[in-house]
């Protein structure tokens, strides 16, 4: 057996579902600029080096919502695993119900309350489909 360097083809990311007192749950829109434009996603974004999934995740939500996220706030759901480009999209999924602050869309399109039963009808990235089912049996 050689000791040859694998590269690392996963890309970990987190993402959160943001959900209110009518059990509705916050997705946002991609912006023009980027990849899967206009693309209904949840809030999020890449694990960076040195961080844990959670630490990633509050620092994403205040920096894409300006909320705060108390770490003892987020409980993990489910996760999603997809091809992505050259990569391979491991997407963690938390909810939480309890933040400070009021949800603004500072890096997305616009914000938007959804029931989970009406994702299906949204434009969603490819690795979240599985997850709208997933997310409708948990809420
Ligand atoms: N935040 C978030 N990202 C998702 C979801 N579904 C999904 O496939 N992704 C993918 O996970 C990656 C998250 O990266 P990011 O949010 O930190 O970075 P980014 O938009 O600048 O990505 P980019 O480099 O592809 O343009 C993106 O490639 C995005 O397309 C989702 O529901 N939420």
């Amino acid at each position: 057996m050689t000791n040859a360097v694998v590269p690392n083809i996963l890309l970990p990311v987190v993402a959160a579902a943001l959900v209110d007192a009518d059990g509705r749950v916050l997705l946002q829109q991609r912006p023009a600029d980027k990849s899967l434009a206009g693309l209904w996603e949840f809030p999020g974004g890449k694990v960076e080096s040195g961080e844990t999934p959670e630490d990633a995740l509050i620092r994403e939500l205040e920096e894409e919502l300006g909320i705060a996220v108390p770490h003892a706030c987020l409980a993990p759901a489910a996760f999603a695993s997809a091809p992505l480009g050259d990569r391979h999209l491991l997407l963690l999924l938390y909810i939480a119900r309890k933040w400070v602050g009021v949800p603004r869309a500072l890096e997305a399109t616009v914000l938007k309350w959804v029931r989970p039963a009406d994702m299906h009808a949204l434009p969603m990235p490819p690795a979240d489909r599985p997850l709208i089912g997933l997310l409708d049996a948990l809420l």
